[in-house]
């Protein structure tokens, strides 16, 4: 029988987005009515400082009927539990900025979840998430887990290998973010929106935008402007110049491959010397994070502990709300129309039925319910979509396997790296600064 009031577990309660998250949930209470709201981290401190931000949160907005609490216990967490969402990073931001600098001193592309750089923090992030995912189905079997938690690709993969009935959803809120930066750029409304859209997760292909109220397909339109002029960031991230970087390059990318409206982590693909020749090796994307929002996280909470901080408001665009109105479609069974990370198992008719693939799904009280292409695509998108997949499927492997070799080939085969020599460098540099959280690779 359906219940009245949910329970929700965040897995990375301490995390950075948790505000916004939050922030999301207590505006969504109509569709989504919430009795507990735990946080569970592995850190007490940012779990603390987290725990302190949303007490103060509750009471600017006189949030009174929900029941807040924090654990670093999974029992705890993820006992008599409805919804789990997991936002993890394992190995924190240090490891992070150790995935982007060390591929950046052999020329390659450095970066969180493409590259090498993310296959470094699939290794270390599979396993994090295959733990989350046995204790959920240890202490709540009957929970859905809606996962941020990156790389997305290579989670979703190890996830339908490892527990293929999980109740798991993959999202991303890249394509919500490009839409959004889009409509407040151009003057549309992106609620009107019905987008095709199709890829691997960061790495993928707008068809088409039909626009209900104009009653047209407005991507073409769009493109025409993009490849004018790139677009401005969006105030949701206007604090992150590294957005401008992101929105010139898809303008780039539209002069050379004007078809489709591709996403913007595809310059790490098509792109990768320009990318490394603008990283700063001595100063990337992890560095920014830790000098921006966790820095001001950190902030935040000890001004709310000595009572000198001002209104709370957090604007993280579209992150929060997503994932909470994929929770409410579930609730509800209201099929709301999502982009979500799933096993292909035909829905892109020419490609491989075991990929893990971002396409348009239906979600309802069984979960997601994908929307089939129903023609097959271009030689151009299969032919990248089919090595960059092949390349991810090697890493899975490798962790599974304890492979070596299956790294090796990942690592070179991943569409960021023109070298195998480098590929085995950048592999065995990240093997030692990785060795409290990968599985052993024998050679
Ligand atoms: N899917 C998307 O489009 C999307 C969007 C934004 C962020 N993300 C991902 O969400 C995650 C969180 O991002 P963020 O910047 O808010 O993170 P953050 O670095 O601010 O915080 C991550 C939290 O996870 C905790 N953690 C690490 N390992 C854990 C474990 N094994 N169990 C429980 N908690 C653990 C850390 O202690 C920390 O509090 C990252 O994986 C990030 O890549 C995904
Ligand atoms: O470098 P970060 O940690 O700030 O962002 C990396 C994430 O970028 C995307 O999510 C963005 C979103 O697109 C943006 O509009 C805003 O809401 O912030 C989000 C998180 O920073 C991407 O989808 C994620 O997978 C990345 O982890
Ligand atoms: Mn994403």
């Amino acid at each position: 029988m359906k219940k009245s009031q949910v329970n929700i577990t965040i897995a990375g309660g301490g995390a950075t987005h948790t505000p916004g998250i939050v922030q999301a949930l207590f505006e969504s209470r109509d569709k989504l009515p919430i009795h507990e709201l735990r946080l569970y981290d592995i850190d007490q401190q940012k779990n603390d400082d987290m725990f302190v931000i949303i007490q103060e949160m509750m009471k600017q907005l006189k949030v009174k009927d929900i029941t807040l609490s924090q654990t670093t216990n999974p029992k705890a967490a993820f006992s008599n539990v409805d919804f789990v969402f997991s936002q993890i990073r394992v190995g924190d931001l240090e490891m992070r900025e150790k995935d982007e600098k060390i591929p950046l001193k052999y020329g390659l592309v450095g970066q969180e979840t493409c590259g090498v750089g993310g296959f470094s923090y699939g290794l270390r992030s599979i396993k994090g998430l295959l733990e989350i995912v046995k204790f959920v189905q240890d202490y709540s079997p009957d929970a859905w887990i809606l996962n941020y938690t990156n790389p997305e690709s290579l989670i979703a993969e190890a996830v339908r290998r490892k527990y293929p009935n999980a109740k798991i959803l993959n999202a991303c809120d890249m394509t919500i973010s490009i839409e959004e930066t889009i409509a407040r750029n151009y003057g549309y409304e992106r609620k009107n929106w019905v987008a095709q859209y199709y890829g691997l997760n960061h790495f993928g292909w707008y068809t088409s935008i039909f626009d209900k109220s104009l009653g047209r397909d407005v991507m073409p339109e769009i493109i025409q402007k993009l490849k004018k002029e790139p677009m401005k960031v969006a105030s949701f991230n206007a604090k992150d110049p590294s957005w401008q970087d992101a929105w010139n390059m898809l303008t780039k990318n539209l002069q050379l491959f004007p078809d489709y409206l591709p996403n913007n982590y595809l310059e790490y693909y098509l792109f990768p010397d320009i990318v490394v020749n603008n990283s700063n090796p001595n100063y990337t994307r992890a560095n920014q994070v830790m000098d921006g929002r966790l820095k001001e996280t950190k902030e935040l909470a000890a001004q709310i502990r000595s009572n000198h901080f001002d209104d709370i408001h957090f604007d993280f665009g579209e992150h929060g709300n997503y994932i909470v109105d994929m929770a409410a479609s579930i609730f509800n069974d209201s099929h709301e129309r999502f982009m979500l990370i799933v096993p292909n198992v035909g829905a892109i008719p020419n490609l491989r039925a075991d990929s893990v693939v971002e396409i348009p799904a239906y979600v309802g009280c069984t979960g997601a319910e994908p929307i089939s292409m129903r023609h097959p695509i271009n030689n151009f998108h299969k032919g990248l979509m089919e090595a960059q997949d092949a390349a991810e499927k090697l890493l899975v492997d490798a962790y599974f396997e304890h492979s070596y070799q299956k790294a090796l080939q990942a690592f070179t085969l991943n569409q960021t790296v023109p070298s195998a020599d480098k590929a085995k460098k950048v592999l065995d540099e990240l093997i030692v600064v990785n060795k409290d959280y990968w599985p052993e690779l024998n050679k």
